[in-house]
This record gives C-alpha cells, structure tokens and sequence, in this order.
C-alpha cells in the first residue's frame, strides 16, 4: 500500500510504517491541485490541516483507502462524503487529550492568578501587589461544554482542586465521576468557569453569541481551546468590555485559516475585536498550541500508525 505525507511529523511514522511494509511518500511543499493530479495512485493519506480534503479532492483519490488525520478535529475533512466512498477516518484524539486538558487548565489559572500581567509588569520594574491579587479555582462551579476526549481529560485534571464540575453535551450519559451531567438551563445558572471542548459543526460554529453569553446567570470566565469558529468574536469582546465575561483563555480564534495557520500576517491586519483582544489585561491567547506538545506530536504519529496498522496491517 502506497501512503501520502501531506504533513511533515514525528519520524516515528515514517519509519514504523515502512516496517509493516508500507511505502511512504513525503510531499510538503506541492499545491492542493499538484496533490489533485497524482491522488489516485495513493491507498492512504496522512495529513494535519494543511488543506481541506473536500468532495472535489476525494472523487480524485479513485483507490484512496484510508485518511490518518494526526489531531482530533476532522472539520477540515467531508467526512460525509469519505465514508459514502468507503474511504476509512482516523483521527489521534488520544495522543492529544491529555495535552489539551493541561493546556486548559494553564489557562485557567493563569488568568485567575494575572500571571500574564503581572510577569509583565514586573518585568518592567512595577511591584503592583494590590492590582495583581488573585481568585482561587476552589469552590467555584466549572462547566464544560462538550465532553468527549478533550472535556472529560480537562475534568479530571480539576479533580483536586475542590471544585464543582458540570458538563453540557448533546449526547445522553457522559458523565463520569469526575463531572455531572446536566441540561443547559441549569448549566447556565450555576457555571462560573465555562470551558469549550466541542468540534466544529453547523451547529456550534457561531454558538457563544451574545444571547448565549446573556443566558449565563452569573458573570463567568471563559476559556476555548475548541474552535475559534464557535465563537463569535465580536460578542466575546462586549461581554469582557461588560464584565458578563470576567476574563477569557483563547488558544484558537476566529481568524484562522486551519488549525495551524492565521488568516492574517500580522496582528494588526486582523478585524476590530482581535484589536481589542491583544489588548486586554483578562485576556490570555495562544496560538493553537494546546494539543501540540512534545509528547503529543509522539503520541499522535503512534496512535496514527496503531489504528492504520489494526485496519491494513
Ligand atoms: N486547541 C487544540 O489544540 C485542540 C482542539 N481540539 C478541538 O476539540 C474538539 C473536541 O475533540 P474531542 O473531545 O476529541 O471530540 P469528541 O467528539 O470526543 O467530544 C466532543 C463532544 O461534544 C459533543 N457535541 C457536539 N456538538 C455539541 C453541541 N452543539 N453542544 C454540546 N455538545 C456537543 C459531541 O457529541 P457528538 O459525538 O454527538 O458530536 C461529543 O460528545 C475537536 O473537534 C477540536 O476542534 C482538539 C484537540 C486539540
Ligand atoms: O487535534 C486537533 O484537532 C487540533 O486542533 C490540533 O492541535
């Protein structure tokens, strides 16, 4: 079986597929239509986000068995149109949950703590004491929203830290010990730390809009490292502006082009809300890192070649 790299990764996937028996071919560098004209002579693709495999890109890939996605997210895929075509999905959300839950949790504490401000100021020569009094996590009420992979490991990173943990999910009984499971009206009133950990949908691209933010009855923290897509961005902006939202961890924006990569050169192309953003004292960003740690890049090539080698080997 002949494999495409659309994505440069840990070597481990190189090499431990060659061992079963597979040939490899690399390709970083060739356009989405260089890809187009060569797909058909490929039983598999391995690929991150480098670009959308759409309907046009898969009616091409004619002997095309199996895609390896080497992350958790599967929006930059037709799925739909994949599986009517027989065309298997592996996703690797195993070999990045645990980073996205340590990553989520980071956040949190350090805007509870003003860590990215007071570092700052400090390092400025300002010994603001007062300004940079912190709020502790125990006690409060955390709400997760999405509780699969990535929700359920931020859930129980928080065990231990005395706090309530409730999740919000449209699927029934995912709860776990280490979260309680609830309908959203009740969600709504009792969460004073939202946490977003669901995948990009119809229905969640745009979902923390200004009524949603509002139905929330006590002002709360927000952290995503879900999609920047869920999120619209100008509304986040007024409730921090408002204090709805008391202070907000982003690790993915709106004003991406895939997982990886900025629609924007510099921060200062990007639209009036991100302006404020950069801006602002409660806010904490990142650049899509959450589930791309040391260990994750290992872990995801693994859990890559486990599911290829469990189907084809
Ligand atoms: N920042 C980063 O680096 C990373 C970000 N991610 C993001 O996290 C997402 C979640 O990953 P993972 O936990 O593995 O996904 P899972 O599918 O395991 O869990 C997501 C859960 O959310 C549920 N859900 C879907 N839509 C809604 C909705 N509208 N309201 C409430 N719940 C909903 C899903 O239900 P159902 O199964 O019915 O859809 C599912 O139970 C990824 O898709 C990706 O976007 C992931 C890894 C790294
Ligand atoms: O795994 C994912 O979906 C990501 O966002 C990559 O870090």
């Amino acid at each position: 079986m002949k494999i495409l790299h659309l994505d440069k990764n840990h070597p481990l996937i190189i090499q431990q597929l060659e061992d079963l028996g597979f040939t490899n071919e690399e390709d970083y560098t060739s356009s989405k239509e260089e890809v187009l004209e060569k797909i058909d002579a490929y039983d598999g693709i391995i690929i991150r986000s480098r670009f959308k495999l759409d309907q046009a890109f898969l009616s091409a890939a004619k002997n095309l068995k199996f895609i390896g996605r080497l992350g958790a997210g599967l929006e930059n895929i037709d799925t739909k149109f994949a599986s009517a075509q027989g065309i298997q999905l592996f996703s690797a959300p195993e070999g990045n949950r645990n980073a996205v839950g340590e990553h989520a949790l980071g956040m949190l504490l350090s805007l509870f703590n003003k860590l990215n401000k007071a570092n700052q100021e400090v390092r400025a020569g300002k010994w603001l004491r007062e300004e940079n009094r912190g709020v502790e996590l125990e006690g409060k009420t955390v709400g997760i929203i999405g509780y699969g992979n990535m929700g359920k490991s931020f859930a129980k990173k928080l065990q231990g830290f005395d706090v309530e943990v409730l999740c919000y999910d449209i699927q029934d009984n995912v709860g776990d010990p280490f979260a309680k499971q609830v309908n959203l009206e009740e969600f709504q009133q009792k969460v004073e730390v939202l946490s977003l950990h669901t995948p990009l949908t119809e229905a969640t691209n745009d979902m923390i809009d200004a009524d949603f933010i509002n139905s929330f009855k006590n002002n709360f923290w927000f952290i995503n490292t879900g999609r920047g897509q869920s999120v619209v961005t100008s509304d986040l902006v007024e409730a921090l502006k408002s204090g709805k939202i008391l202070g907000a961890g982003l690790d993915v924006l709106e004003y991406e082009k895939t997982s990886f990569e900025n629609l924007f050169t510099s921060a200062a192309q990007m639209p009036e809300p991100f302006q404020y953003l950069i801006q602002a004292e409660n806010v904490l960003l990142s650049p899509h890192v959450a589930g791309w740690t040391v260990e994750s890049k290992r872990k995801l090539a693994q859990v890559i070649v486990d599911k290829i080698k469990a189907n084809f080997g």
